[in-house]
């Protein structure tokens, strides 16, 4: 399975990369994306346990970018590498988007023993302690997986007096991309990551006022963050699927930038793709040709190919 991965930061870049590193994947040279000369990207492959010289399609050949902070940059990005890619001849399968994130509900999170402490979110609504994730809240935990179901641009439109109206209520094109159902459950399982809409925003929720609109708007909102929408808006166009993985650095609401916990979610971020390398190709694979369960009979494009049409039945709305 070829993968392009997409997160904002090299930061985050570089926790994707130590995830698929310490999956068992040898690294191959950074390489410039042409026509884009500020991209790098690192190149990762995944052989599955037995395999020799050649890659089959249950391993993971990935490509990881920081693309800037925003959907705008995201989007141009994304653009690039997959043209480039389908020029070559090489398209990939999958599109990722992928990095910390703001939650919405964050409950306090205890230390325990032996780990980073995650601290508290700023705007935590629950009173449950850590370790007892049934008596949480509805809401995220600082450091938890996040699973797009929805890549939905939350302030993507036009204010009236009415209020907020969406693109869509505009007549235009769309503000929701959904990815297919079997990849976001193979990545929730996987990680043990949450599931649920993610918004895409421009603006970073600074006040709670916002917060309570935004979740108002989109009750299944999880997570927010700045450049879902734009990776799947030009994976779309591709016709390769595309999945949002976020682990939670702050909770959605008034800012207090000191209560951002980045590096347990940068951390949390490498183990979610140390076990998304393992899982995902397996799962677009068995998706994609049920009726070769060894998965050693078709070449990259086919498994393109039937991707891009899981992809198309659960279509962008
Ligand atoms: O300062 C650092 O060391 C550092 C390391 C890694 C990442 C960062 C970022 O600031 C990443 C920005 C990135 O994070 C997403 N994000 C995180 N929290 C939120 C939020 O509450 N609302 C919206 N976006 C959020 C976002 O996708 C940014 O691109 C810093």
């Amino acid at each position: 399975m070829r993968a392009l991965i997409v997160t904002a930061v090299p930061a985050e870049r570089d926790a994707v990369v130590r995830g698929i590193r310490d999956a068992g994947a040898f690294e191959g040279v950074e390489r410039a994306l042409p026509g884009a000369p500020g991209y790098a990207r690192h190149r990762l492959a995944l052989p599955v346990t037995g395999a020799s010289d050649a890659l089959t399609l249950e391993a993971l050949d990935a490509d990881v970018l920081a693309a800037g902070v925003g959907p705008a940059a995201s989007a141009a990005a994304t653009g690039s590498a997959l043209a480039t890619a389908t020029a070559d001849g090489l398209p990939y399968d999958l599109v990722i988007s992928a990095g910390i994130g703001g939650g919405f509900g964050v409950a306090p999170a205890l230390p325990s023993a032996g780990t980073e402490s995650t601290g508290t979110g700023s705007a935590g609504t629950g009173s449950a302690g850590a370790g007892q994730a049934a008596a949480r809240p509805a809401g995220v935990a600082l450091a938890a997986v996040v699973v797009a179901d929805a890549i939905v641009a939350a302030d993507l439109g036009a204010e009236t007096p009415d209020g907020f109206a969406a693109v869509t209520d505009l007549g235009f094109g769309t503000i929701r991309h959904l990815p297919p159902a079997h990849l976001v459950r193979a990545a929730a399982e996987a990680t043990g990551g949450v599931r649920g809409s993610v918004l895409t925003v421009s603006t970073v929720t600074g006040s709670a006022e916002r917060a309570a609109e935004l979740m108002a708007r989109h009750p299944g909102a999880v997570a927010e963050a700045m450049e879902g929408f734009g990776v799947a808006e030009a994976a779309t166009a591709y016709g390769v699927p595309v999945l949002e993985i976020r682990t939670v650095s702050n909770a959605v609401g008034p800012r207090d930038r000191a209560a951002w916990r980045i590096d347990a979610a940068l951390t949390a971020l490498t183990g979610a793709f140390d076990a998304l390398a393992r899982a995902l190709p397996r799962a677009v694979a068995e998706n994609g040709a049920p009726t070769d369960p060894a998965g050693t009979a078709r070449g990259s494009s086919a498994l393109h190919e039937a991707a891009s049409d899981a992809a198309a039945g659960d279509g962008p709305t």
